[in-house]
């Protein structure tokens, strides 16, 4: 019979059944394009691993079982099937099957299912399962065969994927963060160099960043928190050309490994945040995830998500807890040199980042107690997947888009104070929208909103301090107004969680048109993407509303709305009409 270490009872082949059984489930995996897998040449293996390494690998299948179990023995937590080579190069092999798809541009981005997973092994080493690195291979076969000039690796597993700080230390194309269950080195694999100092070596001082989660319990506000206050400042400057996501689902609730207590939606909001990034190009590879229900789950998540569809509401988020801001504070403080995008730590006070009452210390321990099978959490809720309906406001003598139903509304507004007022009356009034948070540009129609309710000045209050300290630099503070877009509209948006936001692009607001897009993308994280995007510019521009999507053409002062079909649009993007 197979001897078994302890590891083999988490790490099973029903991680991916019941993954893709899920997909399949919600209709999801019919809205995909399939890859096939193939495995993976030695070539590419040796791209990160030693020869004597693979060679000795190779002979794995053909070892009797007590060889097996001594070449097993020199490895930590791993265990050798006869099998396991062949599966580990087809998850290589799946993972480059993938990365070629999104550089080629085939499909946008996309997530490879595979086991066993990679980030732990090293150049000669096997480790936590991972026999071959398939998140490294994927960013070294990115830079050689596309040319990637810059590769981002977000690990969100809930362990620190050591085999890939090692393999990209040096290496300031690669830029690697990882978050992982640390407890100040009490938790597995309990290093040193995992911990938030390691920033990297020589030329690639800066590009590696930890973020150690110093006790367990962790919860979406905390995930959100290190997102925009970490990573994603740093991510924005790094400009990658390729987003890679080590998307190990151990750090969702239930997980016996992880005991965090983040439910899977969050992973819809992580990837969201994401996907801004490299022109959209994310490749999620799979690695840990033991709870069967929470992955199948995250893994819905995740793929509905890169599919498009608008992320739930960011169900009653509190403030980081205390650990959490102090580790966010060291790793910030630790990177300050490198990145200029990174205000002071100091500047991201208690104020910013609501300091929530300290976690009671009781429940990690009651996570303790209960198996992970006790441990329950309310399903996802379900989300959204809109028809992509349209609606045109277009000037006299511009003809509607083919196969629209020109259906003026009542009133022509007259204006884009009284129009905005018209589509937000429509969408409060439908009973659709209980909040609004006005985004950035929103304060010049503060004149809209009073009709709406006094919620709303609340925020404009905060929208105006964040533009005030913005505009005077207009679009050459890139890196000013992305820092304050992430590191405070955010962050505020997602606690404020409001049912609509209103984006208005007035002239002379001095943003370019990259950033503008980038905030607006951003911003449909919220409000499960009921986004109302005004601009007044010169010569008409389409703009977009979602989820019904209104799009407005805009001349001048000349407004008329028309309800399109779903037909005219199938992804909603900003078309400029010359
Ligand atoms: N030696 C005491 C117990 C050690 N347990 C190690 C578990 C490794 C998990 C690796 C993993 O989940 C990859 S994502
Ligand atoms: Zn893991």
């Amino acid at each position: 019979s197979r001897f078994c270490s302890p590891a083999c009872k988490i790490e099973v082949p029903e991680r991916l059944t019941v993954s893709h059984e899920a997909l399949v489930r919600t209709g999801l995996a019919a809205r995909c394009v399939s890859i096939a897998v193939r495995e993976a040449t030695d070539e590419e293996i040796l791209l990160v691993h030693s020869e004597e390494y693979l060679e000795a690998v190779k002979k794995t299948p053909y070892m009797t079982l007590e060889d097996l179990m001594a070449f097993t023995q020199q490895y930590g937590d791993v265990y050798f099937h006869p099998n396991i080579y062949h599966c580990a190069k087809l998850a290589v092999g799946a993972t480059l099957q993938l990365v070629d798809s999104v550089m080629t541009g085939r499909v946008r981005n996309g997530i490879a299912l595979v086991r066993p997973p990679g980030h732990h092994s090293q150049k000669s080493a096997a480790s936590g399962f991972c026999i071959f690195n398939n998140v490294a291979i994927g960013a070294r076969y990115a830079m050689q065969k596309y040319g990637a000039k810059r590769v981002l690796i977000v690990d969100w597993d809930v362990h620190h994927g050591q085999g890939v700080q090692y393999c990209f230390e040096d290496d300031p194309n690669v830029l690697y963060f990882s978050w992982h269950r640390y407890e100040h080195q009490n938790f597995w694999p309990n290093l040193r160099e995992s911990d938030y100092d390691s920033v990297g070596k020589e030329k690639g001082a800066g590009f590696n960043i930890n973020v150690p989660w110093n006790k367990v319990g962790m919860e979406n506000s905390d995930y959100l928190a290190v997102f925009f206050h970490v990573l994603l400042p740093v991510a924005y400057e790094f400009c990658p050309d390729l987003v890679l996501v080590s998307a190990g689902f151990d750090s969702a609730i239930g997980d016996p490994e992880g005991k965090m207590c983040a439910t899977p939606d969050i992973f819809a909001h992580l990837t969201h945040l994401l996907m801004n990034l490299a022109g959209g190009k994310l490749c999620a590879v799979l690695e840990g995830g033991y709870n069967l229900t929470s992955l199948a789950q995250s893994v819905c998540q995740t793929v509905q998500t890169l599919l498009g569809d608008p992320a739930p509401l960011p169900a009653d988020l509190g403030g980081p807890c205390e650990s959490v801001l102090k580790s966010i504070h060291c790793v910030r403080s630790a990177h300050k040199q490198y990145w200029s995008s990174d205000l002071p730590a100091s500047e991201l006070s208690a104020k910013s980042l609501k300091v929530a009452e300290q976690k009671t210390g009781n429940e990690p321990e009651a996570q303790e107690q209960r198996s992970p099978e006790e441990i329950v959490w309310p399903e996802p809720p379900k989300r959204l997947c809109p028809p992509v309906r349209t609606a045109v406001a277009l000037p006299e003598g511009v003809a509607c888009p083919d196969a629209c139903k020109r259906c003026s509304s009542a009133e022509a507004p007259s204006s884009l104070y009284s129009l905005s007022l018209h589509v937000l009356c429509e969408c409060v009034c439908a009973g659709s929208v209980c909040r609004i948070t006005v985004s950035l540009y929103i304060l010049v129609c503060v004149i809209v909103c009073r009709a709406v309710h006094v919620l709303i000045c609340v925020c404009v209050c905060v929208c105006v301090c964040v533009c005030v300290c913005l505009a005077p630099q207009g679009c050459s503070d890139v890196a000013g107004f992305m820092q304050a877009v992430l590191g405070l509209l955010l962050p505020l948006g997602y606690e404020y969680n409001p049912g609509l936001v209103l984006l208005v692009r007035m002239p002379g607001s001095g943003v370019c048109e990259s950033v503008w897009q980038q905030l607006a993308g951003l911003l449909q994280g919220l409000a499960q993407g009921h986004t109302l995007v005004l601009m007044q510019v010169r010569g008409p521009v389409w703009v977009k509303y979602s989820p019904v999507n209104w799009w407005m053409c805009i001349q001048d002062q000349n407004w008329q709305l028309c309800k399109c079909t779903n037909s005219c649009y199938q992804q909603a993007e900003y078309i400029r009409y010359s």
